[in-house]
């Protein structure tokens, strides 16, 4: 049988008081586009760092496509390209000689075919013998998911990796990775952009203090806490309340509507009220309400 492509068992992690992993188990199998989020301070990056065994946790079992991280360094990281958070480079270096350097990391010469392929896939062809300080925040950002690729890893982290990327490069970047995930990489993502994760990722595990407070598939995750909602503006907002629903600070007030067969009845209440719909619109569920719920349950 395959190996997960990543497995952490009763991942612990503190820095001094602060427990940054209190407990992680997780399983992602090889071919899924997976979503890891939370919110700041969650431990996404601690986790994705331990994985790539760049931290050393206090406890737990990590391992990439059967590899442990620790007993099986070499070969788990062969095995792992991560897209790391913060921009580090050596602005000396073209990015054409960058990569050719990482590639020489994992022992691999005359890469330059693949790695065309790659600056191309990026949009970066027209930056390749260009020194990295001169590249702006975006585009760093690509090379750093360049550098990940070079050795072709079957499984791939990318933790936050269109932070100050233009739309339109983040829609190639997508397209890249969704094609890297055909080709039957495993991507594991996370992103403080939700709509993105709803988009892409088929499973999301949610994590707070260090906990995995959510875990199931993105469809799963949407039928299961976020309802739709009904957002109207009255002519006498005072009424929402009586009815059943929540006045926000613009004026408007929420109602919250599990099934559409509960709309007639809501209508009908506002009617009785005397209260007259001056604008109306019927929210729909989405991870970001999903994010909240869980976050605000957990
Ligand atoms: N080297 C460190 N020393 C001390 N505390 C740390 C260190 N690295 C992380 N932490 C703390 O561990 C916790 C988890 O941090 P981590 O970076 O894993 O969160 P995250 O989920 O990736 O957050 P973000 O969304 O902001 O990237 C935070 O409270 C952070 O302050």
């Amino acid at each position: 049988m395959n190996p997960p492509a990543i497995r952490v068992v009763a991942a612990s992690k503190r820095y001094g008081s602060l427990q940054a992993l209190a407990g992680v188990d997780l399983e992602v199998a090889q071919g899924e586009f997976f979503g890891l989020l939370g919110p700041n301070g969650a431990g996404k990056t601690t986790l994705i760092s331990a994985l790539s065994g760049l931290a050393r946790p206090d406890g737990g079992v990590f391992e990439i496509m059967g590899y442990n991280v620790v007993s099986d360094y070499r070969k788990a990281r062969r095995n792992l390209g991560v897209v790391p958070q913060e921009l580090v480079f050596d602005p000396f270096f073209s990015v054409r000689e960058l990569l050719r350097i990482q590639s020489g990391y994992f022992g691999i010469r005359n890469n330059d075919d693949w790695i065309d392929e790659i600056l191309e896939n990026l949009d970066l062809t027209a930056k390749a013998g260009a020194n990295m300080r001169m590249l702006s925040g975006g585009m760093k950002r690509r090379v750093l998911v360049a550098q990940a690729l070079v050795h072709r890893p079957p499984v791939i982290v990318l933790d936050e990796p269109t932070a100050g990327v233009d739309v339109e490069l983040r829609q190639g970047l997508w397209q890249f990775i969704r094609k890297l995930n055909r080709d039957g990489h495993t991507i594991v993502l996370t992103t403080h952009y939700l709509e993105e994760a709803e988009a892409l990722c088929g499973r999301i595990a949610m994590l707070k203090s260090g906990k995995v407070v959510a875990l199931d598939t993105t469809e799963n995750l949407l039928r299961r806490f976020a309802s739709h909602s009904l957002a109207v503006r009255l002519d006498r907002p005072e009424l929402a309340a009586a009815t059943g629903g929540v006045l926000a600070a613009n004026g408007w007030a929420e109602f919250p509507l599990d099934r559409y067969d509960d709309l007639e009845p809501l209508l009908a209440r506002l009617r009785e009220a005397g209260a007259k719909i001056l604008e109306m619109r019927v929210g729909e569920a989405d991870l970001e309400r999903v994010f909240v719920e869980v976050m605000s349950r957990a």
